[in-house]
């Protein structure tokens, strides 16, 4: 059972619009960058993507909680936003897998909070003005224009490197499910627990790597393909993964980007990335395939978007590229295609989690890819 809610809570962004409510999770404060999702499912998987980390997250779904936290959708080993928003938070965990409730595990985990009823005027603020950081702070608090400022001390999001905080420490290898057919290196910039399985599920051994693996090492692997992963933080300031990236790619080896991995694959090709305006967090964003036309419904969480040419293939140190999906509701990049050299990377997330699966057939696609290089077992295993 979810405690009565008591006591306040102030969330103060950095141009000094306040909204009151009362602490929800860990009492404190915490300060971020404010972003809001509008999935109507999935918290549990929001709460510990890697990509939230130094994010306030509100949810535009009124109530949160229904159906308390299970041990077997958490995306990493831990919650990552730095602070939590919701409107009414439910007054009962009623599911047959939860374990305990919403408001116990960010208490356990630190993870502050807010449940006030301000989260629709807080999103079209949002939406009106753009991103901007934010506070929020539990219990008696200093006058609301002193606790802006102290907002606008706190770091931005623009030329953050978050990936290294975030990678793992070391590799560890995600065996292939029954016969294994490819062996893929995936950089890890914030990779969430359900992309190796995807691949895993589709006869890959993966081999997850710290974000600032070079390219020697990761070639050292001889992996018939490299993903990319999502991840935290400005691509801007990823210069390391953008290396290792275009050391790879002189190897001819097939590539594969999601989400902060478009971003860095965009670089690599000599394009630049761009802030949005509020960004695109949910489980139901239009995406077209320019090719075919056809729409998929996928999950996002992006603020940086990659600035790209949309009138057709366009000139690379890699041969030509274009850009494969765009965005139907803003028109910006979705996606990334080469011509001449077997790489391809998305804006957002077909490992769905949470979210729906129409996008689960890029990993065949990925699969195909490093198939048709030559490479993997289906081809005959020339490695021995
Ligand atoms: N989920 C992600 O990989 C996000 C990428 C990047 N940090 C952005 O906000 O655009």
């Amino acid at each position: 059972m979810t405690r009565a809610t008591t006591g306040t809570a102030v969330l103060v962004l950095e141009d000094g619009r306040a909204f009151h409510g009362t602490p929800y999770g860990a009492e404190g404060e915490t300060f971020g960058e404010m972003v809001f999702s509008t999935g109507m499912t999935g918290y549990q998987e929001t709460l510990t993507d890697p990509s939230y980390h130094r994010q306030i997250v509100a949810m535009t779904s009124p109530h949160i909680g229904n159906t308390g936290i299970n041990d077997e959708d958490p995306e990493s080993s831990r919650i990552w936003v730095a602070g939590y928003v919701v409107r009414e938070p439910a007054r009962i965990a009623s599911n047959w897998r939860s374990r305990r409730t919403l408001d116990e595990e960010l208490r356990a985990q630190g993870v502050v909070g807010i449940a006030m009823p301000g989260t629709r005027a807080l999103t079209r603020h949002l939406r009106e003005r753009g991103a901007m950081r934010a506070g929020v702070f539990t219990g008696p608090h200093a006058p609301v224009e002193e606790l802006a400022e102290r907002v606008r001390l706190s770091p931005s999001m623009v030329g953050a490197d978050l990936a290294t905080q975030v990678s793992t420490a070391e590799p560890y290898v995600v065996p292939a499910h029954g016969e294994k057919r490819f062996t893929v290196a995936a950089l890890d910039l914030g990779i969430k627990a359900m992309t190796p399985y995807r691949m895993a599920e589709r006869g890959c051994e993966v081999h997850v790597l710290p974000a600032a693996t070079p390219a020697a090492e990761v070639l050292a692997l001889r992996p018939d393909g490299v993903f990319l992963s999502n991840g935290p933080g400005d691509p801007a300031a990823a210069d390391y993964a953008v290396r290792t990236l275009a050391g790879v790619m002189e190897s001819g080896t097939p590539v594969f980007g999601i989400c902060f991995g478009n971003q860095i694959l965009g670089r690599a090709l000599g394009l630049g990335t761009y802030k949005l305006r509020y960004g695109h967090r949910g489980v139901n964003q239009p995406v077209q395939d320019r090719r075919t036309g056809k729409v998929d419904i996928s999950a996002h969480n992006h603020g940086f978007a990659v600035q790209a040419p949309l009138d057709g293939p366009f000139g690379t140190p890699y041969g030509r590229a274009e850009v494969s999906h765009v965005n139907l509701n803003d028109d910006c990049v979705e996606g990334l295609r080469l011509l001449d050299y077997p790489a391809f990377s998305v804006q957002y997330h077909p490992e769905a989690a949470a979210g729906p699966h129409d996008a689960a057939g890029l990993f065949d696609e990925f699969c195909a890819l490093m198939a048709r290089a030559g490479n993997g077992a289906t081809e005959g295993d020339r490695r021995g």
